[in-house]
């Protein structure tokens, strides 16, 4: 089978709206870089991606400052309102480079504190697998679910023993990606991530354990913890 190549694919269109920042969250700054910055150094660094595509929102004001604009790996594109319409919009920019057979790794802007061990190890494990899958965290809190009364009132306590905590990287054929991605689209069936997609057309793809401080940004308090979380790695 011909060697498939591994690309990348960075959503950084949203606008950030539980940060309450004056920018979109990926370009607020940790250690005087923006975070979107530190994520892709820290992905392109790390991993053999023959090419990288970041979806940015249509009123970003803020890429051409960054240090990423100047890298010659990277391609950018326009979003969409949702996070699934932005992978989607950067899939079919990569329409011509990219064959069906080939990889899409795909990891959210917004979370930084990725380590380079859970990369590699993502990559290694799913290289050969039929489907992919996605970096996740096993639930380690009690979990309670609320009822649907005006105060969170615990309804029952939730079976923790297979749940798990959906991260970023996940990684799916490029076809076959884009081919879920669209069928949720045109069946108004919404989703928050790639596996979520590829469930939906009927694959189970794999839960690779990955660390729990790949932590996504997304309230203020996360910015201090991601900032401790990197001096630590
Ligand atoms: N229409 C969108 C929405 C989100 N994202 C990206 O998807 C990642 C994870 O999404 P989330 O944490 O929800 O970011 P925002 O949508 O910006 O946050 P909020 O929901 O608080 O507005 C982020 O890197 C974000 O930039 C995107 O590319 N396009
Ligand atoms: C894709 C994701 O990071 C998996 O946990 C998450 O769903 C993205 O954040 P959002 O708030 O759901 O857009």
């Amino acid at each position: 089978m011909k060697h498939s190549d591994l690309w990348l694919v960075v959503p950084a269109a949203g606008i950030g709206q539980r940060m309450k920042a004056e920018c979109p969250k990926q370009y607020l700054k940790i250690s005087d870089r923006f975070i979107l910055d530190i994520t892709l150094s820290r992905l392109l660094d790390n991993a053999p991606f023959k090419g990288c595509m970041v979806p940015l929102n249509s009123r970003d004001q803020w890429w051409p400052d960054s240090e990423s604009a100047n890298d010659d790996r990277i391609q950018t594109c326009t979003g969409g309102n949702e996070r699934a319409d932005s992978v989607l919009s950067a899939l079919h920019a990569l329409d011509g480079q990219a064959d069906d057979n080939d990889w899409v790794l795909v990891h959210d802007a917004a979370r930084p504190c990725l380590h380079p061990h859970d990369l590699s190890n993502l990559i290694d494990t799913l290289f050969e697998h039929p489907v992919g899958g996605l970096l996740a965290a096993p639930v380690a809190d009690t979990l309670k679910l609320a009822g649907r009364g005006a105060e969170p009132e615990v309804e029952e306590t939730v079976d923790r023993s297979q749940l798990w905590r959906a991260l970023t990287p996940q990684m799916f054929r490029f076809g076959a990606l884009k081919s879920a991605l669209e069928l949720c689209l045109k069946s108004g069936h919404g989703v928050t991530d790639e596996s979520s997609a590829m469930e939906f057309s009927g694959n189970m793809p794999l839960l690779v354990e990955g660390r729990a401080d790949n932590l996504k940004i997304t309230v203020p308090s996360d910015l201090g913890l991601a900032e401790f979380i990197l001096s630590r790695q």
